[in-house]
């Protein structure tokens, strides 16, 4: 979807050393949020619907199981978006540029995987937020509950 200027995720060959500790495995996990922040479109507009929810949760004053509800069908999609993302890398690294049937068939079936995640996402948002918003609105009738 789009990705012809991106630059490649390995350019060049380079060493690395094993996590020796916890928090270097740590920083190494905060090094690949950055990585999905700063290359990949959707997962930035993944973390603003994020944070429109949250706001809109906070608004709303969320049950706490709402706000469980909530943060599952968010979270969902992000760990969507990251699949996605990691089987787009592995199988550029395989092919490389070179067309192959089965590398379109992983990141078509991978973004399939992303929709399917998005569309559970809106469903729990919708079923979740729709009542407060009615609520908002002034609309009282048994859709509220
Ligand atoms: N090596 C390949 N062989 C055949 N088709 C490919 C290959 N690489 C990509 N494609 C096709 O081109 C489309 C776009 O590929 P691309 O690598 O740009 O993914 P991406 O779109 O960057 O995804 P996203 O927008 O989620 O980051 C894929 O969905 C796939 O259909």
């Amino acid at each position: 979807m789009g990705s012809q200027n991106k630059k490649p995720i390995i350019q060049k060959r380079k060493a690395y050393k094993r996590n020796k500790t916890f928090f270097a495995a740590l920083f190494n996990a905060f090094n690949g949020i950055w990585i999905m922040i700063s290359r990949e479109r959707n997962f930035r507009i993944h973390i603003v619907i994020a944070l429109l929810v949250l706001w809109v949760g906070i608004y709303f004053h969320l049950s706490r199981s709402d706000w469980l509800w909530v943060t599952v069908g968010v979270f969902f999609a992000i760990v969507a978006e990251i699949l996605n993302t990691i089987i787009e890398a592995i199988v550029d690294l395989t092919v490389g540029d070179r067309y192959d049937d089965l590398a379109k068939l992983a990141k078509d079936v991978a973004a399939a995987g992303v929709v399917f995640a998005v569309f559970i996402e809106f469903t729990i948002l919708a079923i979740i937020l729709q009542p407060y918003f009615w609520v908002w609105l002034g609309i009282h009738n048994l859709f509220n509950y």
